[in-house]
């Protein structure tokens, strides 16, 4: 449904030019507490803060470091991490809701992208990924050739983002690109976290020149900013000053340096106002009390004032948040709340989440998850190439070995069957970097609600297929045709397809382990340590009957890809041979009953079921890695409860202080005086 856009001045309305869906935000109380389950103190983050911010005007938080601002933001979109919990109301258009999964326009300090793509390719996928499918391809071009004159990214359209080894488009630009990304849906609300951090005041101030066109255009634009020029400042429309996560002041930005003149902080005229408020507010120095007076006495003596002179940092920023509170800009924030509460009944339209049909997010996810493996030299490129070399290098090893019967040819099958099953297989670890990634930029879009979690895990492994069949294509053929291991086809084929298998089994347990771990260290670790039970339990180092029965033989010589490759790899190799005695004079050794009495390999089914149960687990280990990431989203509420149960009954068990409950994250409430209560979930 669309909505007309209200009139009004100062807090009141939209200067903009466009009419359409609009935002009203209001957030109440919002109060956010970091537990400690050990000795340390439950610690504040934000304590109770009111606000709102409204169309068409460009609303800045700022605040010394630590001050609550991203918690402030995170809070506001729904992504605050799970052990905080959060009271207080977030009303979007006079309804109360969680605007979390696509509900906001969110850019997060840190740039998601994919560094093998260009500007315009990242934008193009991401208009594909979440415009109307009915949209004609020319629209949805002009759509990006707008979004990218707007952002000034012209210059760049056609250069690659670049990433760890690839020099791209310089952080200034890769900010722009991730504004854009947000604005290519025409969102009615955009919270950005610090977009101008690490920028210089050119870049900073052209971002900001941005954001306050964006606003003008009727979007309701907050976004935290680390320390302003005074050029940048002269921008905003809003301003939240936070100290210690306490309302310093909320109000219009040019009454902000009227406000600390009334409460006793006069600004010397030629000072940048962020830097004076900056100081004012930064309780954890007292250094900044001479910066202040310094500075006053080096510009304006004669506005020196007692308060200056007389009282410590905490004391100046306590003087500020209590004349806030009875001030008239307090008083007109809480009517205003009050009245954009009461009267802003409207029907939200959720910009943020994907109007593209499933089948286009498949197919684009797909085109752009081949492109960016293609063109990825570090985890691609150079896999290829580390397994043209690995199978040459085992192709000279074993030269010829299938031209001979002899005793010590059987003794090179096992090993050249060993060193495929092993290093070709590990080789494929080479690519968790990337999986992170992947899994990475997939995460962030998700919480924007581009696409589900089925779509993605189905493009991730549609994408991978053409570069898994090259590989185990490329390498069993040079092995097959140096070692001449076999003549006929479905031999050749069986080596293929069982190296296949067992690499797609490899990579579908490294995404498993990539939506699992923090990072990509840990991943590593993870990531080897499972392959390295994968490889004991084989059979290749010690007989599957012969191990330990709990655990290795019973359950995971069962979920081990190796195991069945093993089995698979060896009945192709041995099957059907014979092999000169060990002992001249004694019977012919039969490749059959060396793989019974050697190799412990049951021979009661055929290799093809091996294959399969190689391929069944390479699925299987897709599906959980789905199952988890579904988990994950649906199941934290849940968790969320549980957590807050448990917060609520240790805090109270404590008798501390402060935290009454009434919803939980999202709906979880802490609130002021009078102890505890029970959550309502
Ligand atoms: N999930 C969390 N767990 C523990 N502490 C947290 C959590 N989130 C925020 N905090 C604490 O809350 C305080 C405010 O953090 P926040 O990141 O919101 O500050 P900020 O104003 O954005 O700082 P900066 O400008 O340096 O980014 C910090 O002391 C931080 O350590």
């Amino acid at each position: 449904m669309e909505i007309e856009m209200e009139g009004g001045d100062g807090g009141g309305g939209s200067g903009g030019r466009d009419v359409g869906v609009v935002a009203y935000l209001v957030w109440e109380d919002l109060t956010v507490v970091v537990p400690s389950f050990g000795s340390g103190a439950t610690r504040r983050v934000l304590h109770g803060l009111s606000g709102y911010a409204e169309p068409g005007r460009f609303m800045a938080v700022m605040g010394p470091s630590g001050s609550g601002k991203s918690t402030l933001l995170d809070s506001l979109a729904g992504r605050l991490s799970r052990n905080v919990i959060l009271s207080g109301n977030v009303v979007l258009n006079g309804k109360r809701r969680s605007l979390d999964h696509g509900g906001v326009a969110y850019v997060t300090q840190e740039d998601v992208l994919l560094g093998t793509l260009t500007v315009k390719e990242t934008l193009t996928y991401a208009a594909q990924l979440r415009l109307p499918t009915t949209m004609t391809k020319q629209k949805v071009n002009s759509i990006v050739e707008e979004t990218i004159t707007e952002m000034g990214l012209e210059h760049c359209a056609d250069q690659l983002i670049g990433n760890w080894h690839l020099r791209g488009i310089s952080s200034g630009e890769k900010k722009r690109l991730s504004i854009a990304l947000e604005i290519l849906t025409q969102p009615h609300l955009l919270l950005l976290d610090e977009p101008t951090s690490g920028l210089d005041n050119a870049s900073a101030f052209f971002i900001t020149q941005t954001l306050k066109n964006a606003a003008f255009n009727g979007r309701t634009v907050i976004s935290s900013i680390h320390q302003p020029s005074s050029e940048v400042f002269a921008l905003l429309d809003d301003l939240l000053l936070l100290s210690n996560g306490e309302t310093v002041y909320f109000g219009e930005a040019k009454m902000a340096l009227q406000f600390f003149a009334e409460a006793g902080f006069p600004c010397p005229s030629r000072r940048n106002p962020s830097d004076h408020f900056l100081h004012c507010t930064n309780s954890s120095f007292d250094t900044v009390r001479s910066t202040l007076i310094r500075s006053h006495r080096m510009h304006e003596p004669e506005q020196l004032s007692d308060s200056l002179m007389n009282l410590g940092a905490e004391e100046i920023k306590a003087t500020l948040i209590e004349k806030y509170n009875c001030s008239k800009y307090a008083t007109k924030t809480r009517s205003r709340i009050r009245e954009i509460s009461n009267t802003h009944e409207l029907v939200t339209e959720r910009k943020g989440g994907s109007k593209a049909r499933r089948w286009v997010q498949l197919l684009t996810l797909v085109r752009r998850s081949f492109v960016n493996m293609s063109r990825d030299w570090g985890y691609y490129r150079i896999r290829v190439l580390a397994y043209i070399l690995l199978a040459l290098s085992v192709g000279t090893v074993f030269y010829d070995i299938g031209t001979t019967t002899s005793f010590t040819a059987l003794l090179a099958r096992v090993n050249c069957g060993g060193y495929v099953m092993g290093f070709l297989t590990l080789l494929s670890i080479g690519g968790f970097p990337s999986f992170i990634e992947e899994v990475k930029v997939f995460s962030h879009e998700r919480t924007q609600g581009h696409y589900g979690n089925a779509v993605f895990v189905l493009s991730n492994f549609l994408s991978s297929f053409p570069f898994l069949v090259g590989i185990s294509v490329s390498s069993i053929t040079i092995i097959f045709y140096m070692g001449e291991i076999g003549s006929d086809f479905s031999h050749y084929a069986y080596l293929c397809l069982v190296l296949f298998g067992c690499i797609a089994a490899v990579e579908s347990s490294m995404m498993l382990v990539a939506s699992l771990v923090p990072n990509y260290k840990m991943g590593i670790l993870v990531g080897c340590g499972f392959i390295g039970v994968m490889m004991l339990a084989s059979g290749y180092y010690r007989k599957q009957d012969d191990m330990p029965k709990p655990f290795l033989r019973y359950p995971i010589s069962y979920i081990s890809f190796m195991a069945w490759t093993f089995k698979g790899l060896y009945k192709s190799l041995l099957m059907g041979l014979e092999f000169d005695p060990l002992i001249p004079g004694d019977p012919k050794l039969k490749g059959e009953f060396f793989l019974r009495t050697m190799l412990g390999i049951s021979l009661s089914h055929s290799k093809w079921w091996d294959l399969a149960a190689v391929l069944a687990i390479a699925i299987s280990y897709r599906l959980l890695f789905l199952a988890v990431l579904k988990l994950k989203e649906q199941g934290s509420p849940l968790l969320l409860t549980l957590y807050t149960k448990k917060i609520l009954q240790l805090l109270r068990n404590r008798q501390k202080p402060c935290l009454s409950s009434e919803r939980h994250h999202p709906p979880y409430s802490l609130s002021s005086q009078e102890g505890f209560s029970s959550p309502i979930v």
